[in-house]
Protein backbone atom coordinates (compact mmCIF):
# COMPACT_ATOMS: atom_id res chain seq x y z
CA UNK A 1 0.00 0.00 0.00
CA UNK A 2 1.48 3.73 -0.59
CA UNK A 3 2.00 5.32 2.33
CA UNK A 4 -0.28 8.87 2.65
CA UNK A 5 0.84 12.15 4.36
CA UNK A 6 0.21 12.30 8.02
CA UNK A 7 1.23 15.63 8.88
CA UNK A 8 1.21 18.36 6.62
CA UNK A 9 3.47 21.31 7.45
CA UNK A 10 3.00 24.45 5.26
CA UNK A 11 4.79 27.98 4.95
CA UNK A 12 6.05 27.77 8.18
CA UNK A 13 7.82 30.57 9.53
CA UNK A 14 9.64 31.12 13.12
CA UNK A 15 11.52 34.41 13.86
CA UNK A 16 13.29 34.23 17.26
CA UNK A 17 15.00 37.55 18.53
CA UNK A 18 14.83 39.20 15.00
CA UNK A 19 16.26 36.04 13.42
CA UNK A 20 13.79 34.68 10.56
CA UNK A 21 15.04 30.77 11.14
CA UNK A 22 12.01 29.39 9.09
CA UNK A 23 11.33 31.49 5.93
CA UNK A 24 8.16 29.10 4.39
CA UNK A 25 8.86 25.39 5.30
CA UNK A 26 6.79 22.61 3.47
CA UNK A 27 7.10 18.85 3.61
CA UNK A 28 4.55 16.34 4.69
CA UNK A 29 5.58 13.51 6.85
CA UNK A 30 4.27 9.81 5.78
CA UNK A 31 1.86 7.83 7.60
CA UNK A 32 4.18 4.86 8.00
CA UNK A 33 7.96 4.36 7.93
CA UNK A 34 10.64 6.91 8.25
CA UNK A 35 10.76 10.25 7.19
CA UNK A 36 14.13 11.70 7.59
CA UNK A 37 14.61 15.41 8.03
CA UNK A 38 18.20 16.12 7.03
CA UNK A 39 20.52 18.94 6.58
CA UNK A 40 23.69 20.56 7.29
CA UNK A 41 24.57 22.57 10.89
CA UNK A 42 22.46 25.02 12.01
CA UNK A 43 19.73 25.13 9.09
CA UNK A 44 16.79 24.72 11.15
CA UNK A 45 15.98 21.17 11.96
CA UNK A 46 15.72 21.00 15.50
CA UNK A 47 13.84 24.50 15.13
CA UNK A 48 11.17 22.61 12.19
CA UNK A 49 10.30 20.05 14.75
CA UNK A 50 10.00 22.51 17.42
CA UNK A 51 7.76 24.94 15.59
CA UNK A 52 5.36 21.77 14.69
CA UNK A 53 5.11 21.03 18.26
CA UNK A 54 4.32 24.54 19.01
CA UNK A 55 7.21 24.89 21.34
CA UNK A 56 8.63 28.10 19.44
CA UNK A 57 6.26 30.59 17.89
CA UNK A 58 5.36 30.47 14.84
CA UNK A 59 3.00 30.95 11.59
CA UNK A 60 1.89 28.67 8.92
CA UNK A 61 0.22 25.31 8.90
CA UNK A 62 0.54 22.07 10.15
CA UNK A 63 -2.27 19.55 9.63
CA UNK A 64 -2.07 16.06 11.37
CA UNK A 65 -4.83 13.96 9.62
CA UNK A 66 -6.50 16.91 8.08
CA UNK A 67 -6.59 18.41 11.18
CA UNK A 68 -5.09 22.11 11.54
CA UNK A 69 -3.30 21.92 14.83
CA UNK A 70 -1.06 24.90 13.94
CA UNK A 71 -2.85 26.90 16.72
CA UNK A 72 -2.54 24.07 19.36
CA UNK A 73 -0.92 24.37 22.23
CA UNK A 74 2.32 21.74 22.57
CA UNK A 75 0.67 19.58 25.49
CA UNK A 76 -2.32 19.54 23.34
CA UNK A 77 -0.54 18.41 20.11
CA UNK A 78 1.25 15.65 22.09
CA UNK A 79 -2.23 14.67 23.28
CA UNK A 80 -3.30 14.39 19.94
CA UNK A 81 -0.72 11.38 19.76
CA UNK A 82 2.92 13.10 18.77
CA UNK A 83 5.61 11.85 20.67
CA UNK A 84 9.05 13.99 20.87
CA UNK A 85 12.47 12.62 22.18
CA UNK A 86 13.91 15.33 21.93
CA UNK A 87 17.91 16.18 20.95
CA UNK A 88 19.17 16.28 24.89
CA UNK A 89 16.37 12.90 25.09
CA UNK A 90 14.84 14.53 27.69
CA UNK A 91 15.65 11.94 30.54
CA UNK A 92 15.47 12.70 34.10
CA UNK A 93 19.01 11.89 35.40
CA UNK A 94 18.38 11.71 39.45
CA UNK A 95 15.36 9.29 38.79
CA UNK A 96 15.54 5.60 38.06
CA UNK A 97 14.38 4.13 34.59
CA UNK A 98 11.33 3.10 36.00
CA UNK A 99 10.47 6.52 37.41
CA UNK A 100 10.92 8.36 34.02
CA UNK A 101 8.78 5.57 32.34
CA UNK A 102 6.23 6.16 35.21
CA UNK A 103 6.95 9.87 34.32
CA UNK A 104 5.69 9.68 30.45
CA UNK A 105 2.38 7.70 31.73
CA UNK A 106 -0.54 9.57 30.02
CA UNK A 107 -3.31 10.18 32.30
CA UNK A 108 -6.59 7.94 30.55
CA UNK A 109 -4.28 5.58 28.66
CA UNK A 110 -2.89 2.13 29.56
CA UNK A 111 0.64 2.36 29.70
CA UNK A 112 2.29 -0.19 26.98
CA UNK A 113 4.67 -1.77 29.46
CA UNK A 114 4.92 -4.68 27.84
CA UNK A 115 5.49 -3.65 24.35
CA UNK A 116 8.63 -1.45 25.62
CA UNK A 117 9.88 -4.27 27.99
CA UNK A 118 9.49 -6.05 24.67
CA UNK A 119 11.45 -4.27 23.04
CA UNK A 120 14.18 -3.10 25.08
CA UNK A 121 14.42 -5.68 28.00
CA UNK A 122 17.73 -3.82 29.17
CA UNK A 123 15.15 -1.42 30.76
CA UNK A 124 13.15 -4.04 32.87
CA UNK A 125 16.52 -5.19 33.66
CA UNK A 126 17.70 -1.60 35.13
CA UNK A 127 14.40 -0.17 36.30
CA UNK A 128 15.87 0.74 40.03
CA UNK A 129 19.13 2.34 38.17
CA UNK A 130 19.50 6.42 38.01
CA UNK A 131 18.89 7.53 34.63
CA UNK A 132 22.11 9.56 34.74
CA UNK A 133 24.29 6.30 35.40
CA UNK A 134 23.14 4.79 31.70
CA UNK A 135 25.45 4.64 29.27
CA UNK A 136 24.63 7.39 26.37
CA UNK A 137 23.36 4.54 24.06
CA UNK A 138 20.97 2.97 27.65
CA UNK A 139 19.63 6.32 27.41
CA UNK A 140 18.75 6.87 23.97
CA UNK A 141 16.81 3.95 24.40
CA UNK A 142 15.01 4.92 27.74
CA UNK A 143 13.89 8.21 25.72
CA UNK A 144 12.45 6.00 23.25
CA UNK A 145 11.25 3.74 25.29
CA UNK A 146 9.28 6.64 27.07
CA UNK A 147 7.64 7.70 24.05
CA UNK A 148 6.40 4.14 23.42
CA UNK A 149 4.77 3.84 26.25
CA UNK A 150 2.13 5.68 24.60
CA UNK A 151 -0.23 4.96 21.75
CA UNK A 152 1.15 7.37 18.99
CA UNK A 153 0.14 8.38 15.43
CA UNK A 154 3.38 9.88 15.17
CA UNK A 155 6.99 9.77 17.07
CA UNK A 156 9.58 12.56 15.96
CA UNK A 157 13.10 12.27 16.68
CA UNK A 158 15.90 14.62 17.11
CA UNK A 159 19.61 13.38 16.23
CA UNK A 160 19.25 10.24 18.24
CA UNK A 161 23.09 9.27 17.27
CA UNK A 162 24.62 12.60 18.25
CA UNK A 163 27.82 11.73 19.79
CA UNK A 164 27.20 7.98 20.16
CA UNK A 165 30.33 5.58 19.19
CA UNK A 166 29.51 3.47 16.10
CA UNK A 167 28.31 0.38 17.95
CA UNK A 168 25.83 2.48 19.89
CA UNK A 169 24.83 4.01 16.80
CA UNK A 170 23.75 0.22 15.68
CA UNK A 171 21.75 -0.25 18.44
CA UNK A 172 19.49 2.78 18.32
CA UNK A 173 19.33 2.28 14.60
CA UNK A 174 17.61 -1.13 15.45
CA UNK A 175 15.51 0.48 18.43
CA UNK A 176 14.30 2.81 15.37
CA UNK A 177 13.52 0.18 13.35
CA UNK A 178 11.64 -1.33 16.14
CA UNK A 179 9.88 1.69 16.93
CA UNK A 180 9.10 2.30 13.67
CA UNK A 181 7.02 -0.42 13.42
CA UNK A 182 4.55 0.85 15.83
CA UNK A 183 4.37 4.82 14.25
CA UNK A 184 5.21 6.75 11.92
CA UNK A 185 8.52 8.28 12.58
CA UNK A 186 10.21 11.96 11.71
CA UNK A 187 13.30 11.80 12.30
CA UNK A 188 16.21 14.56 12.32
CA UNK A 189 19.24 12.92 11.79
CA UNK A 190 23.10 13.65 10.43
CA UNK A 191 24.60 9.66 9.78
CA UNK A 192 23.60 9.18 6.26
CA UNK A 193 24.28 5.60 6.58
CA UNK A 194 21.71 5.04 8.43
CA UNK A 195 18.88 7.70 7.18
CA UNK A 196 19.68 5.41 4.03
CA UNK A 197 18.62 1.98 6.30
CA UNK A 198 15.76 3.35 7.70
CA UNK A 199 13.90 6.40 6.12
CA UNK A 200 12.12 5.83 2.88
CA UNK A 201 11.40 9.62 2.19
CA UNK A 202 13.40 12.78 3.31
CA UNK A 203 12.98 16.68 3.10
CA UNK A 204 16.54 18.55 3.24
CA UNK A 205 16.54 22.21 4.59
CA UNK A 206 18.61 24.98 4.03
CA UNK A 207 19.20 27.98 5.53
CA UNK A 208 15.64 27.98 7.00
CA UNK A 209 14.19 26.33 3.65
CA UNK A 210 12.94 23.36 2.23
CA UNK A 211 15.62 22.30 -0.87
CA UNK A 212 14.62 18.28 -1.62
CA UNK A 213 11.54 16.74 -0.63
CA UNK A 214 11.26 13.00 -2.13
CA UNK A 215 12.94 9.34 -1.42
CA UNK A 216 15.85 9.14 0.42
CA UNK A 217 16.94 6.70 -2.65
CA UNK A 218 17.29 9.97 -4.95
CA UNK A 219 18.53 12.04 -2.71
CA UNK A 220 21.57 9.49 -1.71
CA UNK A 221 21.33 7.59 -4.62
CA UNK A 222 22.58 11.66 -6.68
CA UNK A 223 26.30 12.57 -5.41
CA UNK A 224 25.71 16.52 -6.40
CA UNK A 225 22.71 16.30 -4.70
CA UNK A 226 24.10 15.36 -2.11
CA UNK A 227 26.95 17.21 -1.94
CA UNK A 228 25.59 20.35 -2.62
CA UNK A 229 22.74 19.79 0.36
CA UNK A 230 24.52 17.68 2.86
CA UNK A 231 28.38 18.97 2.41
CA UNK A 232 29.04 15.35 1.87
CA UNK A 233 29.97 13.14 -0.91
CA UNK A 234 29.86 9.90 0.28
CA UNK A 235 26.95 8.34 1.66
CA UNK A 236 27.28 4.63 1.30
CA UNK A 237 27.47 2.33 4.39
CA UNK A 238 31.45 1.96 5.05
CA UNK A 239 32.31 -1.16 8.40
CA UNK A 240 31.98 0.59 11.49
CA UNK A 241 29.51 3.34 10.43
CA UNK A 242 26.40 1.63 11.07
CA UNK A 243 26.96 -1.79 12.48
N1 LIG B 1 16.34 30.26 20.70
C1 LIG B 1 17.11 30.71 19.70
N2 LIG B 1 17.56 31.97 19.69
C2 LIG B 1 18.33 32.45 18.70
N3 LIG B 1 18.70 31.72 17.62
C3 LIG B 1 18.29 30.46 17.58
C4 LIG B 1 17.47 29.87 18.59
N4 LIG B 1 17.21 28.59 18.27
C5 LIG B 1 17.85 28.39 17.09
N5 LIG B 1 18.49 29.49 16.68
C6 LIG B 1 19.28 29.62 15.45
O1 LIG B 1 18.49 29.15 14.39
C7 LIG B 1 19.28 28.44 13.45
C8 LIG B 1 18.71 27.05 13.27
O2 LIG B 1 18.92 26.29 14.46
P1 LIG B 1 18.45 24.77 14.59
O3 LIG B 1 18.91 24.30 15.95
O4 LIG B 1 17.03 24.66 14.26
O5 LIG B 1 19.31 24.10 13.45
P2 LIG B 1 19.62 22.57 13.21
O6 LIG B 1 19.51 22.36 11.75
O7 LIG B 1 18.78 21.72 14.09
O8 LIG B 1 21.13 22.49 13.65
P3 LIG B 1 21.99 21.30 14.35
O9 LIG B 1 22.15 20.25 13.32
O10 LIG B 1 23.28 21.99 14.68
O11 LIG B 1 21.23 20.86 15.57
C9 LIG B 1 20.70 28.46 13.98
O12 LIG B 1 21.40 29.49 13.35
C10 LIG B 1 20.52 28.74 15.45
O13 LIG B 1 21.63 29.42 15.97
Amino acid sequence: MTARPLVTVDDLHVRIGGSHILQGVSFTVADRGVTALLGRNGVGKTTTVRALLGLVPRTGRVTMDGRDISGEATHVITRRGIGYVPEDRGVFSALTVAENLRLAERPGAEPRYGLVHELFPELAGRASQPAGTLSGGQQQMLAIGRVLLNDNRLIVVDEPTKGLAPRVVGEVAAALERAARTAPILLVEQNLPLVRRLAHDAAVLDAGRVVFTGTTADLLGDARRTREFLGVAKTTTTPGQVP
